[in-house]
């Protein structure tokens, strides 16, 4: 079931660029490649039209391909993005383009993360040569709600990032800003939220943000799973208990214009260690039933048998090889689960999880003391 670090850890780290019409994607893209550091980057950019990268980077460019000055190189594809994936490490192997270590795919506008993600982990080859690092989404700081309230994509894209850029927010004015971000918050605790201005943001705040932290080429499990992140609630109020306006998650109204709502965001812990069987068989039959809902699935469970933590990746029915990491990363041994969901409720996966493990996992790890060795940093 588990491949070692080493394995899982080989592949190029592709960046997710995602973010809703206009709301600075490319923006960031070009404030990025004028790093030096990111001389060794593959850009694929996933739409018609023209590359809309800054005219002083371009060296050259060819039918759909541009080089950089930096050495960079980018190209735009029309759908197949897993042929674009092969056709690049091919091209690596024969020399016939620049080495890269990395990849960015700057999505269009109106797409849904979700199949993109698909592509890396479900393409045998694709899957062997690129792993996902992290997904990073650009909000409009002043069109950001309305897009939000309008297109239930722009939160699919918010609520499924390792990361949220703020943009514009020179446009917008404190209050504005201040509202956005606490839906932002609502929807996906655990991603820190940057501000960007002009595109102008350090690389290491979006990129290698996964598992693996290739500075110390160990897994920074705390960093990537943020399981302190997630709200406590009290089980009591998933009953019909009146609670004036406010749900037991923290929405505040319940509108069905409100694509959010259909949004969760929550954290399981477990105390004891779970039987590798009876878990895999729970994971199977959640995401064989609920895949299309299970938008983020993200894990570090103790498994009997299993002397070192099993890290869990999975967006909707499609996870990445489980991954045995070297150690826990702390004192505390229990099983961390951090689940993004859509039109599926908390209970439903509490319900399924203490069928087939026997086993009722708690909230937050949050409000547990023990927790203090694992705050993130
Ligand atoms: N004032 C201001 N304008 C910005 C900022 N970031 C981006 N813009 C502008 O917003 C517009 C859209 O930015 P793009 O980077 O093209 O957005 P995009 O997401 O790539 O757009 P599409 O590819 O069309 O989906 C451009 O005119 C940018 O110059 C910012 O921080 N402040």
């Amino acid at each position: 079931m588990t491949q070692t670090p080493s394995a899982a850890d080989t592949g190029v780290p592709v960046t997710l660029l995602t973010g809703f019409l206009g709301s600075g994607k490319t923006t960031v893209l070009n404030g990025l490649l004028r790093h030096p550091g990111m001389a060794q980057t593959a850009v694929i950019i996933n739409e018609f039209g023209e590359i809309g990268l800054d005219h002083e980077l371009v060296a050259s460019a060819r039918d759909d391909m541009v080089l950089l000055k930096s050495g960079c190189l980018c190209c735009t594809v029309k759908g197949d993005l897993i042929d674009a994936l092969r056709r690049l490490f091919l091209q690596r192997v024969r020399g016939e383009v620049p080495e890269f270590e990395r990849v960015v795919i700057e999505t269009t506008g109106l797409a849904d993360p979700a199949p993109i993600i698909h592509t890396l982990m479900a393409d045998p080859l694709v899957a062997a040569r690129y792993r996902l690092d992290g997904v990073v989404a650009t909000v409009d700081a002043v069109c950001g709600d309305d897009t939000l309230n309008q297109h239930e994509e722009a939160v699919k894209q918010a609520a499924m990032a390792d990361r949220l850029l703020l943009t514009k927010s020179d446009l917008a004015d404190a209050a504005t800003l201040a509202a956005l971000e606490a839906r932002l918050a609502r929807l996906n605790p655990a991603a820190p939220r940057l501000r960007v201005l002009q595109g102008a943001i350090d690389p290491a705040q979006i990129l290698d943000v996964g598992l693996f932290d290739p500075a110390s080429k160990s897994a920074d499990v705390a960093r990537w799973l943020k399981a302190e992140a997630y709200e406590h609630h009290d089980h009591d109020h998933d009953h019909d208990h009146d609670h004036g306006d406010h749900d037991h998650h923290g929405h505040h109204h319940h509108d069905p214009n409100r694509h959010d709502d259909r949004i969760r965001a929550f954290c399981f812990v477990i105390e004891r260690p779970l039987d590798p069987l009876a878990f895999e068989s729970w994971l199977n039959v959640l995401t064989s039933f609920r895949g299309p809902n299970l938008l983020r699935i993200k894990g570090i469970v103790n498994l009997i048998g299993h002397e070192r933590p099993v890290a869990i990746h999975g967006v909707q029915h499609l996870f990445h090889p489980a991954v045995e990491l070297p150690a826990w990363p702390g004192e505390d041994r229990r099983s961390r689960i951090v689940f993004i969901t859509r039109d599926l409720d908390e209970a439903v996966i509490r319900d399924t999880f203490a069928a087939f493990t026997g086993d009722a996992p708690a909230d937050s790890p949050r409000y547990d003391p023990r927790l203090s060795g694992l705050a993130s940093g």
